[in-house]
């Protein structure tokens, strides 16, 4: 699974520790199982098992208490992200309209609701939403109720036969629309299963529990997005940016010569990558201001694989006079001089011979950092006599999403065993800051400190 092609505030970039999740949640833990390499892992083409993994990262990442119904389609957590932050892309382009709220239109929500909750959540973004099918609307009006997101997202049925006309305020302004279409055609498309075990023929990667309608429809994606071209014509004068996720590649080509036809003044397109599934976005307008076309492709660089990380090779003969030479105390060491310069932690890797941390810095706190280390070493030494690099808390259940809209760095660290002598420290950029040139400054320091007593 290539996880860096996702985009790059996409915080499943780095997977989620299996592991960890099995300890602290049953209910996922039942679904985990332990490879003879000692990995855990899950079914993926499991929908039980499928469930149980967005039902706890949105618990625990995004503090969102969702049930999904066992014959419902199952939101996997990094497309939904990957399609949510490329539409905060376009309305960063786009300029937010005059309003101070950000509104949005999700074209069939489904069984949580999942584009606004997180959304509300994460954004403070406000949505109507439409959904066909009775159970989804059901679930989805409960899922608002259980996170008290009533201020924030409105749920209204509407009929399979309508996208946009007729269901929203046409005296609103709204900021975008969202959907996420029935990919196939419901003329080719026979479900075999609805076990959860067995799941759908054709769509392994929903999660294998969908329900016919939610995921086919007649003529496919591409006619259910004719009509909704259309129905945006329609009220193009109320909505500045309509979005749609594509299923299929071949459908592309064909929904952007409708734009054309439709009078669309401009439009884009884009790639949705995450593990082995790859979705494509499409974003149009109809008006004049807004040059879709001339959006900045917001990707990973480097094919996606980012710059190398920088490397530093920790020797046990320059360690003997810090005691254990060991993954675990070459990490704290290095934690606790990143906490001089006042950054944030996240746990992601935590095996005997490889540990990693995800870090965020806030502001840039390494340039002048030897005056600084002093002041943060005075810090760190009040009140307290645990050693310090116990106090660095290494919180995997940090809520790192919530406090994600302003940081100035994000990077991993990676302490690895490479031999017997000898342990390798990685320093991989993420996102923010000078990019590679943050991450040497931050190097150079670790190297100028690392050994200090
Ligand atoms: C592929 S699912 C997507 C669900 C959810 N947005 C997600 O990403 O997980 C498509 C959803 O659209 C609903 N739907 C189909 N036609 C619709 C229409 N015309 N208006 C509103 N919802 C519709 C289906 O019932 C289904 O829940």
């Amino acid at each position: 699974m290539n996880s860096s092609l996702m985009h790059p505030r996409n915080p499943y970039r780095i997977p989620p520790d299996f592991k960890e999740l099995a300890l602290k949640f049953p209910e996922f833990r039942k679904h985990a199982k332990q490879k003879l390499s000692g990995k855990i892992e899950i079914d993926f083409k499991d929908a039980a098992a499928v469930r149980a993994l967005s039902t706890v990262l949105l618990k625990r990442d995004f503090n969102l208490q969702v049930e999904l119904p066992p014959d419902r389609l199952v939101p996997t957590l990094p497309l939904r992200l990957n399609y949510l932050l490329w539409v905060e892309d376009l309305l960063l382009f786009a300029k937010p309209s005059t309003e101070q709220i950000v509104r949005g239109i999700d074209i069939g929500t489904g069984a949580c609701c999942i584009y606004p909750i997180l959304a509300a959540r994460m954004k403070g973004w406000h949505f109507t939403a439409t959904e066909a099918d009775e159970t989804n609307h059901k679930c989805s009006l409960e899922t608002i109720e259980r996170n008290c997101l009533q201020t924030h997202v409105t749920i209204i049925k509407v009929t399979a036969e309508s996208m946009l006309n007729g269901n929203i305020d046409t005296t609103q302004l709204y900021d975008f629309t969202m959907c996420n279409p029935p990919f196939f055609d419901s003329d080719n498309f026979v479900p075999k299963s609805r076990s959860d075990k067995r799941p759908l023929p054709m769509c392994p990667k929903s999660g294998g529990s969908a329900s016919a309608s939610e995921i086919a429809v007649k003529g496919g994606e591409v006619k259910f997005i004719e009509k909704l071209i259309k129905e945006s014509q329609e009220v193009k004068s109320c909505v500045r940016l309509f979005t749609t996720m594509v299923g299929h590649k071949s459908s592309v080509a064909p929904i952007k010569a409708l734009l054309q036809e439709a009078g669309a003044s401009s439009w884009n397109e884009t790639e949705f990558y995450q593990g082995r599934t790859t979705r494509w976005g499409l974003a149009w307008t109809f008006c004049d201001n807004i040059a879709l076309a001339n959006l900045p492709q917001i990707r990973p660089k480097n094919n996606g694989k980012g710059p190398p990380p920088l490397t530093y090779t920790v020797s046990r003969e320059r360690w003997t006079s810090k005691g254990d030479f060991t993954v675990t105390s070459v990490l704290f060491k290095t934690v606790e001089l990143l906490i001089c310069l006042k950054m944030e932690f996240r746990k992601v890797k935590d095996k005997k011979d490889k540990k990693a941390v995800e870090f965020i810095a806030r502001a840039n706190t390494w340039s002048n950092q030897r005056r600084k280390l002093r002041e943060g070493k005075r810090l760190l030494e009040q009140g307290s006599d645990q050693p310090q690099a116990k106090k660095a808390k290494i919180d995997s259940d940090t809520h790192v999403q919530q406090k994600e809209r302003s940081f100035y760095l994000k990077g991993l660290i990676l302490v690895e065993e490479t031999g017997k002598d000898s342990i390798s420290l990685q320093l991989q950029w993420i996102e923010g800051g000078l990019g590679r040139e943050s991450m040497n400054q931050i190097l150079q320091y670790m190297k100028n400190n690392l050994f200090e007593k």
